[in-house]
């Protein structure tokens, strides 16, 4: 998309020699990495290779054993409360499960953030997060419901309403495809895309899914052996001579999803 290309890229999330560490196991060490402002960026590995650490690293869930993160120029990792406060509110995360507040209906669950960081009226509040839950295209009649009414769809895009809630311009989504059929997933791959386009946002994107990679990133980050070991196109990965990325890349599924995108499937 637009920011990532060309030699002035504006990088807004810079993450510099991350050492992640529980116990004895070492997740990441020496982690660099840069998401562009308004680029997709898809981040694959395999399993255990610390995806899901990496993203709670980079939003404050999970703090690093050394390193420095960098989100729009500020220190996260040594800001003060107040200011880290005010970067939080410029990013929006839908974890993997969802995490919806069960006992809260979908417009209640958008509406949390929104009570947490702004001072509206609950009618102008109610209104805001109705437009959220239509943006994510799911019907007027999912606002009054809980996440347990949902399909695994729908709370997924539920939770990516609430995630847009405080338009956002970084989003961050955990395997946002996993567990829906391949309808589903398309449909949600599509969501995004063009939510991207329109909204101009810059997405950190984890993800095991070839036909989401294809389908949605301008480019890739492969973690491996405890770093980000290349970050490039879908056709630079190709290329590469590592033998997982080999393996991820030119294997008979990454065969089809690139095919059939050159189809014009997806
Ligand atoms: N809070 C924690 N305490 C201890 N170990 C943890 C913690 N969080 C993650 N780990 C370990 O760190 C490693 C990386 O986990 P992570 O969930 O980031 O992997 P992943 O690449 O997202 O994997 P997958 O693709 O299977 O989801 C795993 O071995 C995991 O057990």
């Amino acid at each position: 998309m637009n920011g990532a290309q060309g030699p002035m890229r504006d990088a807004v999330i810079e993450v510099r020699g991350v050492r992640n560490q529980f116990g004895r196991q070492v997740v990441h060490d020496g982690l660099d990495i840069d998401v562009y402002r308004g680029e997709i960026l898809g981040v694959v590995g395999g399993s255990g290779t610390g995806k899901s650490v990496l993203l709670r690293t980079i939003v404050g869930l999970n703090r690093p054993k050394a390193g420095e993160i960098r989100v729009f120029g500020t220190d996260v990792l040594r800001a003060p409360p107040a200011e880290r406060r005010a970067i939080e509110r410029r990013w929006g995360v839908l974890f993997q499960d969802g995490a919806l507040f069960s006992s809260l209906t979908v417009r209640q669950n958008v509406e949390v953030p929104m009570r947490e960081h702004l001072d509206l009226s609950p009618a102008l509040r109610a209104e805001l997060a109705e437009l959220k839950v239509a943006m994510v295209g799911l019907p007027p009649e999912a606002n009054d419901k809980f996440p347990s009414e949902l399909s695994g769809g729908m709370r997924k895009r539920a939770g990516l309403a609430r995630a847009l809630a405080l338009d956002p311009e970084i989003l961050f989504l955990d395997e946002p495809t996993a567990g829906l059929d391949p309808i589903g997933a398309a449909a949600f791959d599509t969501l995004l895309h063009d939510l991207g386009e329109t909204l101009g946002l810059t997405v950190f994107l984890v993800t095991h899914d070839l036909d989401t990679l294809v389908a949605t990133t301008d480019r890739i980050a492969v973690l491996a052996e405890k770093r980000v070991l290349v970050t490039g196109t879908m056709e630079d990965m190709v290329r590469q001579d590592h033998p997982w990325i080999r393996e991820y890349f030119c294997g008979p599924r990454a065969r089809a999803a690139r095919g059939a995108a050159a189809a014009g499937n997806r």
